[in-house]
């Protein structure tokens, strides 16, 4: 594709320069820039963009677009905003892969990859070839790919949609993190439906605030406020029983569908009742009633399979095939996954990293928990602070042993991560033991028959990232080899 060709999508229109050579790939990352490349400079967190440019241009690159005039042998373009470019240009020079795709963005605090796995399943059965992004992996049809971050950024994630329609994948569903939201990773994306799970505290060492935190959750529904046209999502699936659907509602131009448990909604739960081995309840779609049976636990999970219908049916798939479809799923790794190695007591390993989460969590565990319940949790370093003490109050309210540990302490120091989570809960009873390892054979050296062991935090995660080093970690494994060693 030509250059002025892909910049004529760039509004407001920047001038034309009088070269105009063939582009070959767009690149952000001067480390993969080849002959016929356009770089984009994009001033990151860490590093400013802008310093590669030049060695960009010895591997090859053939024009640059820039936030300011560099002095380089080849054509350089300036905008205002390149982040925000190139998801435009990378939508553009992928042949805008969205507009061919049944695509469905998931956003929330917290149940997006759950949800998004139980979408994936409905369409799964119903015989479509499909697509998934999320925290967990990237999938392609039947191939799965690593990803680094929840919702790649706008160049992997144009480049991941356009090898989907070349696989013939017809519905793709992917996790929309308010951080790509907020830096415009999904600009552009032609979002069939969006799906919100609900909004509560998390992120707020980028946020700042729980409103800024909500506003971008609702760029997803509404791109109000956005210059680079963020397309408007046909149809929006909001929790009747979340607040923040409100805001969502009175700013989108979508056609709003509803689900809930505890507010009427288009379609909702009731007659909702747990075992230790499923859920059961009754789905209130119009004036229809349909028992469903889940092999999940929590009211939670009765939320993430509400939303993940609702999304169904707005797509035309029928209730009883999505339910039939949702009966079926036994779990997502690393959420509410059981460790079983033959033991007497149960023991858990669930992602819950926010207050909310592990509240979820442990009140389920509450409902069928006969005696101990002890929960292993700690708080991740160079991530919300304010989380910390909340996440100890929450461990102290519902645990009868609670055991803080580290989680992830990246550049931090995890003895004073421990101690702000003490300050949540002076006076209460409580172990710490700073070794992930040792808290979690701990726990399961301490279980007596009946008992549950909650490992919070991590999930299907395989590392721990302690100083700048990712180290192998796998809560589960740990959790096995401590229960075959007793
Ligand atoms: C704060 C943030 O979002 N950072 C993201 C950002 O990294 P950064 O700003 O540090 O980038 P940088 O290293 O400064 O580089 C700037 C530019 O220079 C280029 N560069 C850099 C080095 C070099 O040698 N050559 C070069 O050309 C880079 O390619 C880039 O274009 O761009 C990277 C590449 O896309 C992202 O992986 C990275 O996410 C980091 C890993 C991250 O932790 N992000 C979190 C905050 C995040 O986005 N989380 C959400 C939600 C997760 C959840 O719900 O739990 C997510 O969607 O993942
Ligand atoms: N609808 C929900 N409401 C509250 N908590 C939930 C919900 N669904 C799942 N959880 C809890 O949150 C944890 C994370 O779930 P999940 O991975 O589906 O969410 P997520 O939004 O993808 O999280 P993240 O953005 O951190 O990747 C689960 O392990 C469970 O403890």
């Amino acid at each position: 594709m030509k250059l002025q060709q892909l910049l004529t999508h760039l509004h407001p229109l920047v001038p034309f320069t009088e070269e105009n050579p063939e582009i070959t790939s767009i690149e952000n990352d001067h480390r993969k820039v080849q002959k016929g490349s356009l770089f984009v400079c994009i001033k990151g967190y860490t590093v400013d963009g802008h310093h590669f440019a030049e060695s960009a241009v010895k591997s090859g690159a053939v024009a640059v677009l820039a936030e300011r005039p560099l002095e380089l042998a080849v054509p350089v373009i300036t905008v205002k905003d390149t982040l925000r470019a190139i998801a435009v240009l990378a939508d553009v020079f992928y042949g805008q892969p969205t507009q061919q795709l049944h695509l469905i963005g998931i956003t929330g605090t917290n149940g997006k990859t759950t949800t998004s796995h139980l979408i994936e399943k409905i369409f799964a059965d119903h015989g479509q070839k499909t697509g998934l992004i999320g925290t967990m992996y990237t999938k392609i049809a039947d191939k799965t790919i690593e990803t680094k971050n929840t919702t790649p950024e706008s160049l992997t994630l144009q480049k991941t949609f356009r090898q989907m329609v070349e696989e013939g994948v017809e519905m793709a569903v992917m996790e929309v993190s308010s951080h790509a939201l907020d830096l415009g990773r999904v600009h552009r994306c032609d979002y069939d439906v969006a799906v919100f799970t609900n909004l509560t505290q998390d992120h707020l060492d980028y946020h700042k605030t729980m409103e800024e935190y909500k506003r971008a959750k609702s760029l997803l529904f509404s791109q109000l406020g956005n210059s680079f046209n963020l397309k408007k999502p046909k149809f929006a699936i909001l929790n009747a029983d979340d607040p923040a659907s409100e805001l969502f509602k009175k700013s989108t131009a979508a056609h709003v569908y509803t689900y809930g448990i505890d507010h009427p909604a288009d379609i909702q739960a009731v007659n909702i009742e747990m075992t230790t081995t499923g859920t059961g309840f009754d789905l209130l779609v119009g004036k229809d009633k349909y028992p469903v049976h889940l092999q999940l636990l929590g009211k939670f999970s009765v939320y993430n399979v509400l939303a993940a219908i609702s999304a169904a049916l707005v797509s035309g798939i029928p209730v009883l095939e999505a339910i039939a479809s949702i009966e079926k799923v036994n779990g997502v790794a690393g959420r509410f996954e059981l460790v079983k190695a033959g033991q007497d007591f149960t023991v858990i390993v669930d992602y819950a990293h926010t207050p909310d989460s592990l509240e979820n969590v442990l009140k389920t565990i509450e409902h069928f928990a006969k005696k101990k319940v002890f929960v292993v949790v700690g708080c991740g370093g160079d991530r919300d602070r304010t989380k910390r003490p909340l996440m100890a109050q929450i461990a102290c309210r519902y645990a009868t042993n609670p055991i803080f540990t580290s989680d992830n302490p990246r550049s931090e120091d995890p003895m004073a991560i421990l101690k702000e989570m003490e300050a949540g809960v002076q006076g209460e009873d409580y172990l710490v033991i700073p070794d992930r390892k040792e808290a979690i054979n701990y726990a399961v050296k301490q279980a007596e028959t009946g008992d549950v062991v909650l490992i919070a935090g991590k999930g299907h995660e395989t590392y721990q990232i302690i100083g700048n080093e990712v180290h192998d970690f796998d809560d589960r494994l740990v959790a096995r080899g401590a229960i075959e060693e007793r």
